[in-house]
């Protein structure tokens, strides 16, 4: 391994920890995925006196590591939105991705890749569409919809396209068109367009019991029964607010890393699901906990945020508009009488550029 680094750094808690904790694993050496990071974050204010380079490699100089460019170099940026993390590749001259499922799974590794919950993809726009995106979760498989990974999205296409001020652009995605709008303070409002409310589109077996949505039926998991309702935001999700018992949820004291898989892979869903758990503060104040589809417990899920405060009106346990906590911050979300859409309103941050030798 060699570095070459002539750098000071000063970040302020709690990013200090997740700059150090990048950048010393980009120093370890790795079988099949090597990567060297420059450093020029304003998000995190970064100052560095000179670039710096660290050289995850065994037997590479730095020379040798540029004429590896060649035969494959990922150039990346980082993001998150409240703390679900994405590697955001530009992709705009290519309908392909730059990175396959495997290497998306080597790359979201958080102890032998760059670590994030999934890699998206800034594609050219298809069906009118001023971009298209693309996601792979951190397990490799393709969900159609991302809401974090959209504000994520929005960021990043200004940064690219040195978009300054407001701006609004469409996107095509597996759940269709999808439209962020970046306000003046920097926030993403994301129209999300409508839920899907059809058990068999969600899709759940679970059997229609209001029409023919899935709304506060029961559930067993592991011998317990559960009280659930079922909506798609293009992607599948499980919203449940408590047990049959009338035990209301105290998310905080959920086993997540038990429970959450036990949904995710139940025979009720064929396409797996995202489960949100969701303790209900007023009638416009929701905390969340979440374990999603082929990532598991992460810090936020903003198709989530959406989807419970639609089981939530259904269930007649909020009003329309709501802020939603999750473990890494609050989503405003607004279900429209309207025109039936959810707009969702939060950050979207930039954290690091990177380059992967794939
Ligand atoms: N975190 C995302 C959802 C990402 C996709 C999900 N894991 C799935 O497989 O459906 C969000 O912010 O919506």
């Amino acid at each position: 391994m060699e570095i070459a680094a002539t750098s000071t750094v000063t970040l302020s808690p709690p990013q200090s920890r997740q700059f150090s904790h990048t950048f010393s694993r980009s120093l370890r050496s790795l079988p099949s995925l090597r990567f060297n990071l420059s450093f020029q974050s304003t998000s995190l204010r970064v100052s560095a006196t000179s670039s710096m380079s660290a050289f995850a490699a065994e037997k590479l100089s730095p020379e040798t590591f540029l004429d590896k460019k060649e035969s494959g170099i990922l150039h990346f940026v980082k993001y998150h939105g409240l703390g679900n993390d994405f590697i955001l590749v530009d992709n705009r001259d290519s309908s392909e991705p730059k990175v396959t499922q495997e290497q998306a799974v080597k790359l979201c590794d958080r102890n032998f890749g760059v670590g994030a919950d999934g890699v998206i993809f800034a594609m050219p726009g298809t069906n009118g569409a001023d971009y298209t995106m693309r996601i792979f979760n951190s397990d490799g498989s393709e969900p159609e919809m991302c809401g974090n990974g959209v504000r994520c999205f929005a960021r990043f296409i200004a940064e690219i396209e040195n978009l300054q001020g407001k701006h609004s652009f469409t996107m095509h995605t597996g759940a269709g068109l999808i439209v962020p709008q970046i306000q003046d303070d920097g926030q993403v409002k994301v129209d999300m367009g409508e839920p899907i409310l059809r058990a068999e589109d969600v899709p759940t077996r679970l059997v229609g019991n209001r029409g023919e949505s899935v709304v506060a039926a029961e559930l067993v998991v592991d011998g317990v029964s559960w009280i659930v309702t079922c909506v798609s935001m293009g992607n599948p999700h499980c919203i449940t607010f408590g047990t049959k018992d009338g035990q209301d949820l105290r998310v905080d004291e959920l086993k997540l890393s038990e429970i959450g898989p036990k949904f995710e892979h139940h025979e009720m869903f064929p396409a797996r699901t995202n489960t949100e758990f969701v303790e209900v503060l007023s009638r416009s104040h929701l905390k969340m906990r979440v374990w999603e589809r082929g990532a598991g417990a992460t810090l936020a899920c903003g198709t989530g945020a959406c989807a419970l405060v639609v089981a939530a009106v259904l269930e007649g346990r909020t009003d329309r508009k709501c802020t939603v906590d999750l473990p890494g911050g609050p989503l405003e979300i607004e279900w429209k009488e309207e025109d039936n859409h959810i707009y969702m309103t939060g950050p979207a941050d930039l954290v690091f550029y990177g380059s992967a030798l794939l």
